[in-house]
């Protein structure tokens, strides 16, 4: 805000007044804030297992931090090789059991029967092979096998992991022999978190953040009570692209009301009464893609949406339609009267750099302006 006195200036005795005190707040924001830098603010990334909270705390390596060393990528190899050999795997099992009721459709070309045969016994090894470039080659030819291509259309039956087809998609680069994991194939390697990890960060000049990364499964649950102290916001991850899908470790439950159900538990907590909630409705980009093929009304949470449209207009209603349904989610558990639990949803896609970034500086934004606002100073 600068001197209160201008030079050449005539300023009245009220108007002389007003700067003072505001020069005063100035000061104790300052002074308040400098201290606060220091003392991280506690972020906690919650959702059900799949959701994309590793990726984004993977993305706050690569975007806040010193990122992937080459000795850290070259050890994703082996979890990314693991991807490719099980997603084959599933499908190879997934034509077996579609072949049932449709044979012509989901058997292989007779060219690659043998190869099916020998790469669905390499899935299901517990120790996987490297993936040389003969078998990169051999696995060529199996996902670009129509039987492989339609049973991969109905992947959602399939417990699938996300990354299959970018990594089928990259097979030769992936088989070169001085490979080395891009960035971006560290971040779509999956690996199910078990425990918990954190991290310490600061975005550009602004706070200081400690987040928390946890494995969103039922099993795993039962560990994250032990955080529920102190935190300045929950990042709650649902997938949006999952609403056709059931958990893995229950195939009864889909995906969609597996969320709903969690984000309703968190809500409840007694130590969240005035937490910050930001919800990452992530997988967006396979959101636009499925919401063309499979309507969003199969999940049960979602049976009276109607389309409006086709095309991008559909995209963005649908989306809405999520977005509304989550937002009620936080409205039947937080009173009105309760202005201290800010709400702010952001459509995410955790892959994306970029993205993710402007998401990061805009929760920045938002969690500084409320600070402030508790604080008095706004
Ligand atoms: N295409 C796409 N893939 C994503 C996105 N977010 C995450 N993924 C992929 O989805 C898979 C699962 O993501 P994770 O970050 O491991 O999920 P998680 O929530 O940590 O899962 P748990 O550790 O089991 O709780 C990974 O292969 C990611 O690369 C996204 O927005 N778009
Ligand atoms: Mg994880």
């Amino acid at each position: 805000m600068g001197s209160v006195c201008g030079k050449d200036q005539q300023v009245s005795p009220r108007e002389l007044e007003e700067r003072v005190q505001a020069e005063r707040i100035d000061q104790r924001i300052r002074r308040e804030t400098k201290a606060d830098k220091d003392v991280p603010k506690k972020l906690l990334l919650l959702g059900a297992g799949e959701s994309g909270k590793s990726t984004i705390f993977k993305q706050i390596k690569v975007l806040f931090q010193e990122g992937f060393a080459d000795g850290e990528r070259i050890n994703y190899k082996t979890v990314i090789y693991a991807n490719v050999f099980q997603s084959m795997k599933i499908l190879l099992d997934g034509l077996q059991e579609f072949a049932q009721s449709d044979q012509e459709k989901y058997t292989l070309k007779a060219s690659n029967k043998a190869i099916g045969e020998e790469l669905a016994e390499v899935g299901g090894r517990s120790e996987l092979p490297l993936l040389t470039q003969d078998y990169a080659k051999k696995l060529e030819l199996l996902w670009k096998d129509p039987a492989v291509q339609a049973a991969y259309a109905r992947g959602s039956e399939l417990q699938l992991p996300t990354c299959t087809e970018y990594f089928c998609n990259n097979l030769q680069r992936l088989s070169q022999i001085d490979y080395v994991p891009s960035q971006e194939d560290v971040l779509f390697a999956r690996v199910r978190t078990s425990g918990i990890v954190e991290t310490t960060f600061r975005p550009g000049r602004s706070d200081l953040y400690k987040l928390y990364d946890v494995g969103g499964q039922r099993n795993e649950r039962k560990k994250w009570i032990h955080l529920f102290e102190g935190v300045t916001a929950v990042i709650f991850c649902a997938a949006l692209s999952e609403y056709d899908q059931t958990l893995s470790e229950d195939e009864n439950t889909n995906r969609m009301v597996e969320a709903r159900d969690l984000f309703d538990w968190v809500l409840k907590q007694s130590c969240f009464k005035e937490t910050s909630f930001l919800l990452f409705l992530n997988k967006f980009d396979l959101f636009e893609q499925k919401i063309h093929k499979v309507p969003l009304s199969v999940c049960e949470w979602f049976s009276d949406y109607k389309p409006v449209s086709t095309g991008r207009a559909e995209v963005s209603h649908a989306y809405q339609y999520v977005e509304k349904k989550f937002r009620e989610v936080f409205h039947k558990n937080t009173n009105a009267g309760n202005v201290r639990r800010v709400f702010q949803v952001y459509r995410t896609t955790a892959v994306d750099k970029t993205l993710v970034e402007k998401t990061f500086n805009l929760v920045d934004e938002a969690l500084t302006r409320e600070l402030l606002s508790r604080g008095g100073f706004i």
